[in-house]
């Protein structure tokens, strides 16, 4: 187990070395949880994160790792029908979730017939009976859940889920899920986990890659001017984070 609140930073020469490296880390740390509880829950973002978790379908990664025992989770959604180029998890099945064997009763999608407010609910209620049959472990510090693993992306404004700079929503300490109707980015509608769902998790790995990212990446790791803290820079987690920067999103530290 990592120590707690422990904080890694890697930065890669290139995309292709950071993939590798992240496929590794998540390689490693499902075989870590399916031996010691027989189950790994690992939370999803949307975005440049999917692309970056590529090699998890070549070998050795494809062959080795327990692919029976993940259980899958998103971060945030959109709320738009799962076949919508918007939807996270349109683009989580199309470039990983089809070509591994996870099962798909072990695939938690959100609920796309809903309204945005139901569908957080909605969420909510799965995860709390999840929570009860141990498929999700409980925070003892906290009393949220405690993701196995959560992958975090994060947008050039230092967004990460669907947290916006400035927006209430990042200050939300009591629910699990919940939803937004004027996401500064489009669509508007999403759903998100708040920040002490995403704080009790065991494990984060935030990947971040690009020159428009650096500002937001100073104002997390470095001395930025900036007094806002940005929602990136919220992001700590009771166990270990790990950054997967490339050598651009690191030009400002
Ligand atoms: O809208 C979203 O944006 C962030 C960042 O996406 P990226 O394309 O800049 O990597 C993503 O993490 C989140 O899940 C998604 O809904």
């Amino acid at each position: 187990m990592a120590t707690k609140g422990e904080v890694k930073k890697e930065v890669f020469e290139s995309e292709e070395d950071l993939a590798v490296s992240l496929a590794k880390y998540t390689a490693q740390l499902s075989d870590k949880f399916c031996k010691e509880r027989g189950a790994f829950s690992v939370v999803l973002s949307g975005g440049s994160l999917i692309n970056s978790l590529r090699k998890l379908m070549e070998p050795p990664f494809i062959d080795s790792i327990e692919w029976s025992k993940w259980h899958v989770f998103w971060l945030d959604e959109r709320v738009v029908p799962k076949d919508h180029e918007d939807s996270n998890y349109k683009l989580a099945y199309d470039g990983l979730l089809s070509k591994v064997p996870i099962l798909p009763g072990n695939v938690y999608a959100i609920n796309d017939t809903l309204s945005a407010e139901a569908a957080a609910e909605d969420y909510e209620a799965r995860l709390r009976h999840l929570v009860k049959i141990n498929v999700i472990n409980i925070s003892a510090a906290s009393g949220f859940p405690k993701f196995d693993l959560q992958l975090l992306g994060m947008g050039p404004d230092g967004h990460v889920a669907s947290l916006f700079p400035g927006h209430p929503l990042v200050k939300e300490n009591e629910k699990w899920v919940t939803f937004i109707k004027d996401s500064p980015k489009p669509p508007p509608e999403r759903i998100t986990f708040t920040f002490p769902v995403i704080n009790s998790s065991a494990y984060i790995a935030l990947v971040v890659t690009g020159a428009a990212e650096a500002g937001a990446v100073q104002n997390a790791l470095g001395n930025s001017q900036n007094s806002e803290k940005l929602p990136v820079a919220m992001v700590s987690p009771e166990g270990e984070l790990a950054w997967f920067l490339d050598t651009a999103a690191a030009s400002k530290l």
